[in-house]
């Protein structure tokens, strides 16, 4: 129907008018609405991702009852115990906490968003409730939401109940619908049991004694209460470990760990801070190494003592990788589902003095024991590099413990820093120079270049060791020392005469550059002091390129290969090799004085050929056959053709 049918119009009022008469009618307050069995239906199925959590969630509530009776008995121990029941189907939680009421089953227990945790929290306990009910920083709860995560498990439940200064218990059960039955019934014992009558899909929580007893240790190893799982009187949790003592002792803190995760770590870090934000416990570096520098570091978590995860990511400094351990946090807050943490400002205050905590702790380290800070270096030196390019701070601890192999055999980046200063005689705009060299086919030969040279030459093997000392240069800059980060090849400013002495340096004539194409290198001329009559310099890049070229031409690279590739080349040129013939050497100065295609110059060409060779550079089809056709040519000079 029109909706302009139902709006009586007055003839006398225009159309503006009219449309506002009909606007106006709408106008008025509506209360949000909640569908109760829709509620309970979502929080069973969809808030938590694991079958565990409900598991987690009904020990956290016996715990807390357990704590709020221990305050008007210091000595009360408390005790859990789980049980399996098989036949019926169900899993049961049983505290001898301070329980509940009628009156507080009635109003906490089925009320979504409001429990008796949450309220003392807030400071305003329910009557029922008022002893010992200030908030110690011991009770866990807080959201009133975590008893119907059991619906997940379960079709129904059933709380029994008693309080401790109750005369009888009550009895409390509940179904997917929106009704409660609540009756009372005898209870002799102080305390309450929670009964799941499981869903037909986790009846195995009611046989499998593992799959319960992974769980409870899963989230409650550290819980201060033991935990019993059916007639057992031997405890599932844990509940002691060092790390979380008041005053750690750093040897017990080692085995516990040891113990607990099965490592050996290369070190430990105890922490204990109040102040701005409350940490305790211990992380270790690991033994284990991290491949690739994707994965975030993770730790285990835990608030007051309830594990909010074994692998909790973001809260360590990304570069960390090689951390474990585990910490307490107590001001953070877990999320209502408690399987992450709020990202909120006691958040971030963790992160931030972690990471403050872990550079003074490395500091110390390298000061008190470089030979353990340099193993622990050497151990994770390539996650620990490739984060240090992002991070000046983790930089300046490197400096002193990072070895890379040099020409002078292994220096720290300080010690290589050191001994790259540059010479005035040369050099009159930088301060120091830095040789690298990223070729491992041809470090003997530049190591032995740069023996007798007091500057060393830094083999970066690894593409990231390259930036990395290139920062460590630019960190140096800001400080006003101007530095150069050189690749030792002879077209770098100074290398042909500082490192190799030859001189007066210069391309070779077009016509031998074209005779010697073959061998793809940059062809240059120079003045030796040793008698050699060349020397062949090797470009990484333009290697690794030849190489993948062939392959493609072999049709052998992944497509997707194939792109990361073209990616990694197309950022920067991939340059040349480089040859330097001798003009002094006898063979070679007769060869220049000639034209390109004598046999002499093709001897050449075989020499240029066989240094490129022993550098380690590959050779192409076409040099190959190059080489062949040179041969046959001198040996038809020398004996004539074959007939
Ligand atoms: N085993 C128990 N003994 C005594 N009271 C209990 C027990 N289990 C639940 N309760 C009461 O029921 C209330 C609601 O429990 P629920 O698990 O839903 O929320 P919570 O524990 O308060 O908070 P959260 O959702 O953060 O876990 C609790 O505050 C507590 O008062």
């Amino acid at each position: 129907m029109c909706r302009l049918q139902c709006v009586r119009i007055n003839a006398r009022l225009t159309f503006p008018e009219v449309v506002e008469t009909i606007m106006s009618e709408w106008k008025r307050k509506i209360p949000f609405q909640v569908d109760i069995a829709g509620v309970i239906d979502i929080m069973g199925s969809s808030l938590y991702s694991r079958y565990d959590t409900p598991i987690r969630e009904l020990l956290q509530n016996a715990h807390d009852a357990i704590m709020r009776r221990r305050r008007g008995d210091l000595q009360f121990q408390g005790k859990i115990v789980v049980r399996q029941d098989a036949n019926a189907g169900t899993l049961s939680f049983t505290d001898d906490g301070v329980g509940l009421t009628p009156e507080d089953a009635e109003n906490y227990l089925g009320t979504v968003g409001l429990g008796i945790t949450g309220l003392i929290k807030r400071g305003t306990p329910p009557p029922s409730q008022q002893s010992g009910s200030a908030d110690n920083g011991d009770l866990i709860g807080q959201f009133g939401v975590g008893l119907f995560s059991a619906f997940m498990l379960a079709d129904r439940l059933v709380v029994e109940s008693r309080n401790e200064a109750a005369e009888s218990g009550v009895r409390w059960e509940a179904g997917p619908g929106t009704e409660i039955d609540l009756s009372n019934i005898e209870r002799s014992q102080a305390g309450t049991t929670v009964t799941l009558i499981l869903k037909s899909e986790y009846r195995f929580l009611a046989e499998n004694s593992e799959a319960v007893e992974t769980a409870i240790r899963d989230h409650a190893d550290f819980l201060l209460i033991p935990i019993f799982l059916n007639d057992s009187d031997v405890r599932v949790n844990v509940i002691h470990a060092a790390w979380f003592d008041a005053q750690q002792d750093p040897e017990s803190t080692e085995l516990a760990i040891e113990e607990y995760f099965d490592e050996t770590p290369l070190d430990v870090i105890p922490i204990r801070i109040e102040n701005p934000v409350s940490i305790s416990g211990a992380l270790y570096v690991s033994p284990q190494r991290v491949p690739g520098f994707s994965d975030l570091p993770t730790v285990m978590v835990t608030v007051r003592r309830m594990v909010i995860s074994r692998k909790l990511q973001g809260i360590l400094p990304v570069w960390a990788t090689f951390l474990r351990g585990c910490i307490e946090l107590h001001d953070c807050s877990p999320t209502a589902s408690r399987e992450d943490l709020v990202r909120n400002r006691a958040f971030e205050n963790v992160c931030e003095v972690l990471e403050q905590i872990l550079f003074e702790h490395f500091d110390r380290l390298a000061e008190t024991d470089p030979q353990r800070m340099e193993s622990i270096v050497n151990w994770h030196r390539y996650s620990l590099a490739g984060a240090a390019i992002e991070n000046e701070r983790l930089r300046q601890i490197l400096k002193q413990s990072y070895r890379f192999p040099t020409s002078h055999g292994p220096l720290t980046i300080q010690e290589i820093l050191e001994k790259s200063e540059a010479d005035p005689l040369f050099e009159d705009d930088v301060d120091r120079v830095v040789w690298y060299n990223p070729d491992r086919r041809q470090e003997r030969w530049i190591n032995s270049l740069f023996a007798s040279h007091s500057a060393p030459c830094v083999s970066t093997f690894r593409s990231f060791e390259e930036s990395l000392l290139a920062q460590c240069l630019a960190d140096d800059f800001d400080a006003g020392i101007e530095s150069d980060l050189r690749l030792a090849t002879p077209t770098a400013p100074n290398f042909s005469a500082m490192i190799l002495g030859v001189q007066d340096l210069e391309d070779a004539a077009p016509e031998w550059i074209q005779f010697l194409e073959s061998s793809q290198a940059r062809v240059l001329l120079g003045s030796f002091r040793a008698d050699q009559p060349v020397m062949a310099f090797l470009n990484e890049r333009h290697e690794l390129a030849k190489s993948f070229e062939e392959l493609k031409q072999r049709g052998e690279i992944p497509t997707g290969f194939q792109r990361l590739i073209d990616t990694h080349f197309a950022d920067a040129p991939t340059s040349q090799n480089e040859i330097i013939l001798n003009r002094n050497h006898p063979m070679i100065s007769r060869a220049l004085s000639q034209k390109p295609g004598t046999p002499l110059s093709c001897v050449v060409r075989l020499i240029v050929a066989n240094a490129l060779n022993s550098a380690g550079g590959t050779t192409t089809k076409e040099a190959r056959q190059q080489q062949q056709d040179d041969l046959d040519w001198i040996a038809e000079c020398l004996w004539g053709r074959d007939s």
